[in-house]
């Protein structure tokens, strides 16, 4: 899984367990994943399948009241911060690793001047910094972030800014630490379409001029192929396929992924004739199983139809079909049956 370049991020069989009203449900299980130097790294999935409760885990953002355990190694730049006492991890929090939170407001205090709030972020993460330097480093990064005129915005209250110029604001927010990762949670789902897309070229352009690693979670796979490097296709708390964004989208070998990219609404009848035909959207049927139940088995069996049982795996296993593609449970191979080179057929 690891092409010999340094690791940000090592999760190793992470399982987070949630204390719920009459017993503990297991929201993450067993998940192992890396996100290498310079990497962007998309987790994609429905709602339920777990992918807030993997960055809220390696946040450990997930509230006193209803963790029960983290288990499982997560490894930020080398260090197990699972046994790091919270004022060492605090430390880490902005320098090493940041968040770029879904809704810009959610990271805002409307009371208060833009400037001043990245400027008390960046105090925090330079505690020997003088007001006059914050300033100055606070006006430069946002200028990189592509905002026009800085210092306006500097002076504005967060209600006065459009949700693009948030956005910008909180991603400058997220690197005043210089961090090796940021951990970007649907950025650009409050976005209209258009800012979605200077949204994720700032975060690309961030990626490519400091080398910053970024690990975001969607639910949309047209995210996916405009932004990753590789994918993890997570299900009920599980990691079902895993691979580059050119082995994941075209060629996706677990019955999941196949049927999420079929979710995608295809617009090639916009240029075609025959405009009310083409019009068909598809879903998956079913919905994410209950996790609070005990689950045995392929835990997406129950949603395919067309697979026979004797093709699933009674205790799935992840199964390495390149350095770099890997896909959980033996039911994908439903689909190669027919391919007389079996594996060698797919691509
Ligand atoms: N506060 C909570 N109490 C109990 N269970 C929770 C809580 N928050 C999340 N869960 C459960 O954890 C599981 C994973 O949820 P999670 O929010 O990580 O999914 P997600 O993929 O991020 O979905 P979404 O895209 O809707 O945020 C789900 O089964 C969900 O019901």
């Amino acid at each position: 899984m690891n092409n010999g370049s340094t690791n940000i991020l090592e999760i190793e069989n992470l399982t987070t367990t949630l204390r719920i009203p009459g017993g503990k449900v297991s929201v993450v299980e067993g998940i192992s994943f890396n996100v290498k130097a310079g990497e962007k790294l998309v987790i994609v999935g429905e709602s339920g399948s777990g992918k807030s409760m993997t960055i809220n885990s390696i946040l450990q953002m997930v509230p006193d009241s209803l963790i029960d355990s983290y288990k499982g190694i997560i490894k930020i730049d080398g260090e197990n911060i699972l046994e790091m006492s919270k004022r060492k991890f605090k430390d880490i929090r902005g320098k090493k690793i940041s968040l770029v939170a879904q809704n810009a407001m959610t990271s805002l205090d409307p009371s208060y001047k833009i400037g001043k709030q990245v400027m008390e972020i960046y105090r925090h993460n330079h505690k020997k910094a003088s007001k006059e330097e914050a300033k100055k480093e606070t006006l430069i990064l946002l200028d990189k972030m592509g905002i026009k005129n800085p210092e306006h915005v500097f002076h504005s209250y967060p209600h006065e800014l459009s949700g693009g110029l948030r956005q910008r604001v909180v991603i400058a927010m997220a690197l005043t630490g210089n961090p090796k990762l940021i951990i970007a949670d649907e950025p650009t789902s409050a976005l209209d379409p258009t800012l979605q897309l200077q949204i994720l070229d700032l975060l690309n352009e961030i990626n490519q001029k400091f080398g910053t690693s970024i690990l975001m979670i969607t639910h949309d796979f047209g995210v996916v192929s405009y932004f990753a490097d590789r994918v993890i296709v997570m299900y009920a708390g599980e990691i079902l396929e895993m691979g580059t964004v050119d082995e994941v989208i075209n060629y996706p070998l677990h019955p999941y992924t196949k049927g999420l990219l079929k979710c995608i609404p295809d617009l090639s009848w916009l240029d075609k004739e025959d405009k009310i035909e083409k019009r068909k959207l598809s879903s998956i049927s079913g919905e994410v199983p209950n996790l609070a139940k005990k689950l045995t088995g392929c835990r997406f069996a129950p949603r395919v139809s067309d697979i026979p049982e004797d093709y699933h795996e009674s205790s799935p296993k992840m199964h390495k079909i390149t350095d770099t593609h890997w896909v959980r449970c033996t039911c994908y191979q439903y689909y190669l049956k027919d391919s007389i080179a079996g594996l060698e057929g797919v691509k």
